[in-house]
């Protein structure tokens, strides 16, 4: 037996970032940019006008007041995307719209709603500081700036960052393609009858969904029989498209165990009892240099496997920290207990309530217990060393993506 430390150093010693690819910035969303993005020239690159209203000179409206309102002639109209250089003289005006460039001379915008909105003349019933909603140029972004450090994932504020720079493309790991498998004599397609005896497979669609989750692009595969040189020729085929394959079931003691059966020994794959609950039959190993995850067949089983195995590894292909799920410390609810020499991790449901996470262990806890996962909102870590952990106690938990 190996601790589930073990088993993940040995992954995350042979798994590596994916090479960059130049990709469309559309095209790129929920990947890892593995360039630093700066900025060519400062945002906003001019001073321009944050109100819709007038420019002036502020000295020229320092005595303006409701009762004492400053008239003063209007000379033109700047609009947001005029490129004419323009300049406006003390004692005159121009209407100025949001986003248009500030004319020289110019020091302070008026908002339309401190004035009477004049065509050709404008009458100002406040006055206003020097430097009054004008939105200086760089003060968003200097030049040369970083505005993406690489290591980010992309998303929506990412990418308009980026656009705002000018790039329209960028330079990021890939999504990692990663296809799951699933053997089984027994599994049937959803949607299709059952026989005695037979189930519906849900670990290839619930794996599927978790590699999206992870970031990476997930192909599941049409359930394969127990039947080794089947199996075998169908992860062979899956290689070309494959950055890393995920199997579940096959790996444990029975006759029919295919998967432990044609990979044991092929390429680099090996199969270990790990130390924990659910999950503790494991496989892992490189097939012609793609990693291969062989998880158990019970669902509960291949869902925590994923997440704490495969998760990671998918992370450091993406370039980023192999970190699990993101972890609190909550208060246990109730009494949950251990085995002992095992690390547990129990189906949690975990609350918020006055600054304090509060967890509750899920009634049921087996590893073919779907329902109870399906319902979960987190994983409740109990360390090998402990057996009881009494109510009140302190536990770290796992938040589950949602
Ligand atoms: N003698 C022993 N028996 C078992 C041991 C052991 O140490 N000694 N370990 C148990 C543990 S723990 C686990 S976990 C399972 C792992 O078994 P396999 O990985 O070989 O998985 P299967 O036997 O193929 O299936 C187990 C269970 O899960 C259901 N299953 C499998 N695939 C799917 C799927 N794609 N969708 C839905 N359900 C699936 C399958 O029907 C079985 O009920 O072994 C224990 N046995
Ligand atoms: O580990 Mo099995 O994964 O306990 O059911």
């Amino acid at each position: 037996m190996r601790s589930v430390d073990e088993h993940l150093t040995e992954i995350l010693g042979s798994v590596a970032a994916l090479p960059p690819l130049d990709m469309a910035l559309l095209e790129a969303q929920g990947t890892v940019l593995a360039e630093p993005v700066s900025a060519q020239a400062p945002l906003p690159p001019f001073d321009n006008s944050a109100m819709d209203g007038y420019v002036v000179v502020a000295a020229d409206i320092a005595a303006a007041s409701e009762t004492s309102p400053v008239t003063l002639p209007v000379v033109g109209d700047i609009v947001a995307g005029d490129t004419g250089v323009s300049a406006i003289a003390p004692g005159l005006t121009a209407r100025i719209m949001t986003g248009a460039p500030m004319p020289a001379g110019a020091d302070a915008v008026i908002p339309v709603e401190w004035t009477d909105g004049g065509n050709a003349t404008v009458r100002v019933s406040r006055s206003a500081p020097a430097g009054n909603y004008i939105r200086r140029a760089g003060e968003d972004v200097r030049a040369g700036q970083v505005v993406v450090a690489a290591g980010t994932r992309l998303g929506a504020p990412q990418i308009g960052m980026i656009a705002a720079v000018g790039r329209a493309r960028v330079t990021v790991r890939p999504r990692p393609r990663v296809v799951v498998v699933a053997t089984g004599d027994e599994l049937r397609e959803p949607g299709s009858p059952l026989g005695h005896g037979q189930i519906w497979e849900s670990n290839g669609y619930m794996l599927t969904a978790a590699v999206v989750e992870a970031g990476g692009v997930g192909f599941r595969q049409a359930t394969v029989e127990d039947e080794p040189g089947k199996v075998l020729e169908m992860l062979e085929d899956q290689l070309v498209r494959a950055d890393a394959i995920v199997t579940t079931g096959g790996v444990s003691m029975g006759t029919k165990d295919v998967v432990k059966e044609v990979l044991t020994g092929t390429g680099t794959v090996n199969f270990h009892k790990v130390r924990m609950r659910p999950g503790k039959p494991q496989g892992f190993g490189l097939l012609e240099g793609t990693p291969v995850f062989t998880l158990p067949g019970n669902p509960v089983s291949a869902y925590v496997s994923f997440q704490v195995f495969v998760r990671p590894a998918l992370r450091a292909m993406q370039g980023l920290e192999p970190d699990p799920l993101p972890m609190v410390s909550a208060v246990l609810a109730e009494e949950v207990a251990s085995p002992a020499g095992l690390r547990h991790f129990l189906r949690g449901n975990l609350s918020f309530d006055r600054g304090t996470y509060t967890v509750t262990a899920a009634e049921v806890q087996g590893s073919h217990q779907l329902g109870s996962l399906a319902t979960a909102n987190s994983l409740i870590q109990v360390p090998e060393d402990i057996e009881t952990l009494p109510a009140g106690s302190r536990v770290d938990v796992m938040r589950l993506p949602s």
